[in-house]
């Protein structure tokens, strides 16, 4: 089990589909648990990281940087962060990451506990 947790000083909601800045984040992390600064060194596919920059993501944000890598690696996380860090997109492309495409079996299932996640982008 792997756990990163960041916290940030309140400033009201974030406006929907806008990522919330990392630099007002504290970080907690399981003993162990690197920052991984670049999409490019988390194991990822290429299909998937050429599909990754083409929708505009150049860096991995804090969470990300501290969960992908893990997810990957199959390990159960923890990951809580603030509303608009990038945990839906980590979540998003962990499935992308992990799906046989020539299969058309049901492959991942996501349990949200509320409506606004599963109609979040
Ligand atoms: N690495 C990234 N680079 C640029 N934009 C990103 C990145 N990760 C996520 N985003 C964008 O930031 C916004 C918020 O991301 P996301 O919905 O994944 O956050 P969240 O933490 O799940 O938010 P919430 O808790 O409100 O559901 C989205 O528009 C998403 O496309």
């Amino acid at each position: 089990m792997v756990a990163a947790v960041a916290t940030a000083d309140p400033r009201g909601r974030h406006p929907p589909g806008r990522r919330v800045e990392d630099k007002n984040l504290v970080f907690e992390t399981s003993p162990g648990v690197e920052a991984v600064a670049s999409f490019d060194q988390m194991g990822i596919r290429d299909e998937l990281l050429r599909g990754i920059y083409a929708y505009g993501f150049e860096k991995p944000s804090a969470i990300q940087q501290r969960a992908v890598v893990r997810i990957i690696q199959c390990r159960d996380v923890i990951a809580q962060a603030q509303s608009g860090t990038g945990k839906s997109s980590m979540i998003a492309l962990y499935v992308c990451q992990m799906v046989d495409t020539t299969s058309r079996e049901v492959q991942a299932l996501i349990l949200s506990s509320h409506k606004r996640a599963c109609c979040s982008d």
